[in-house]
């Protein structure tokens, strides 16, 4: 099977999937976005045209749920594959509000799925999450860990990941990558693209930099007495330029073979809560005040992938360290000061 050339992206607009897709737009793919903006907003698509140079091919806002309006952007376009990032993501948040959380991931899943098989679309690259391994063992986890998702954000990620395996085993023409990502942060190098979420940041990257920058007093830690080194929670942290590479190799190869794949993408390297924000102020020159909190409701002491796999069959290395993630995301903030809603400041060179 040739690769696929135009891609159907959901939840384009969003923080992965927009950087996915200036990189897709990049090698040649043409896209086709649907997003609800539920968690985003529509002019991330004019800082991805300057950032790639041309156009996503078409936007339509819709929810993935609604199986009319999906089945028609599939009557009007043919899509070869399709990137899934839609999907609500906040552990701490679907601990809160778990049946919003099963009914728009799953529910959106399926009725994704349906409509790609009534149109003859079987290609798919699902975005999976390193949370669905829970209260695993420590230490570095390869892909056939057990599966013990500790809150319903990683659940609903676990089933669809379920109902993705029983759909491969029974229709031998699918072919489905689940990319199992640990914690993307950073931005574009551009400073053009980065994360900027609706609610107040509740993700460690995008909070620092909000403290960094003197929008925000100080940056809670969220557990300090976990059984690790330091007491504060240990990540994976991958710069989300290194996460799409893989996503578009993956994308590239999907077709070579059927049937699913899963992959952790990560770069095996822990990082504690504490050594991001020692990072943070090292690359930004800025004091980021702090004060000890609660552990955060469906959080886990420790996620670092085993990322051999991803390695071997997509060739992927990321080579992008903590300091390149910290100076990317810093400088989307102090381009973009509030994300996406305003005009942007200019910074001198040496400004960030
Ligand atoms: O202000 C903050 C924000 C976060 N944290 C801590 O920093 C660590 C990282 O938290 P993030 O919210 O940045 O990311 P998560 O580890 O919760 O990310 C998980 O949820 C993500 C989706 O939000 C992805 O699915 C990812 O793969 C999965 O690991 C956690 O220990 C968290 O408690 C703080 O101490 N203070």
């Amino acid at each position: 099977m040739s690769p696929p050339s135009t891609v159907l992206v959901t939840g384009g607009a969003g923080f992965i999937g927009s950087h996915a897709c200036a990189e897709l737009l990049d090698h040649g793919y043409e896209l086709i976005v649907v997003d609800d903006y539920s968690n985003s907003t529509p002019q991330v698509f004019t800082r991805m045209q300057r950032v790639a140079g041309r156009f996503v091919g078409a936007v339509y806002e819709l929810d993935i749920r609604d199986r009319q309006a999906l089945s028609a952007v599939f009557h009007r376009h043919a899509v070869d594959a399709v990137v899934h990032f839609a999907a609500l993501k906040s552990a701490g948040r679907s601990a809160r509000l778990p049946l919003e959380y099963y009914d728009t991931n799953i529910a959106g899943t399926t009725a994704l799925l349906r409509t790609m098989q009534e149109h003859g679309v079987h290609r798919l690259i699902f975005s999976s999450t390193c949370s669905i391994y829970g209260e695993a063992a420590h230490g570095p986890l390869d892909e056939s860990a057990p599966a013990r998702p500790a809150n319903p954000f990683a659940a609903s990620k676990w089933v669809c990941e379920q109902i993705l395996a029983d759909v491969c085993a029974r229709r031998p023409e699918y072919a489905v990558m689940c990319l199992r990502y640990f914690n993307p942060v950073g931005a574009h190098p551009s400073g053009l693209l980065g994360e900027a979420p609706h609610d107040p940041p509740g993700k460690l990257m995008p909070s620092l930099a909000k403290v960094a920058a003197g929008q925000r007093d100080r940056l809670r830690v969220y557990g300090t007495d976990y059984p690790t080194p330091d007491g504060t929670a240990i990540r994976d942290y991958v710069h989300v330029m290194d996460t799409v590479e893989a996503l578009r190799v993956a994308l590239d190869r999907l077709g070579d073979q059927p049937g699913m794949r899963v992959y952790n993408l990560g770069r095996g390297e822990g990082s504690s809560v504490l050594d991001v924000i020692t990072q943070f102020s090292r690359t930004t020159g800025r004091h980021i005040p702090t004060e000890a909190a609660p552990r955060r409701l469906g959080d886990v002491a420790e996620y670092v992938a085993d990322a051999r796999a991803a390695a071997r069959d997509l060739c992927w290395r990321p080579t992008r360290d903590l300091d390149a993630m910290c100076r990317d995301a810093w400088r989307f903030q102090r381009l973009h000061p509030n994300g996406y809603a305003e005009s942007p400041r200019r910074l001198k060179p040496k400004e960030y």
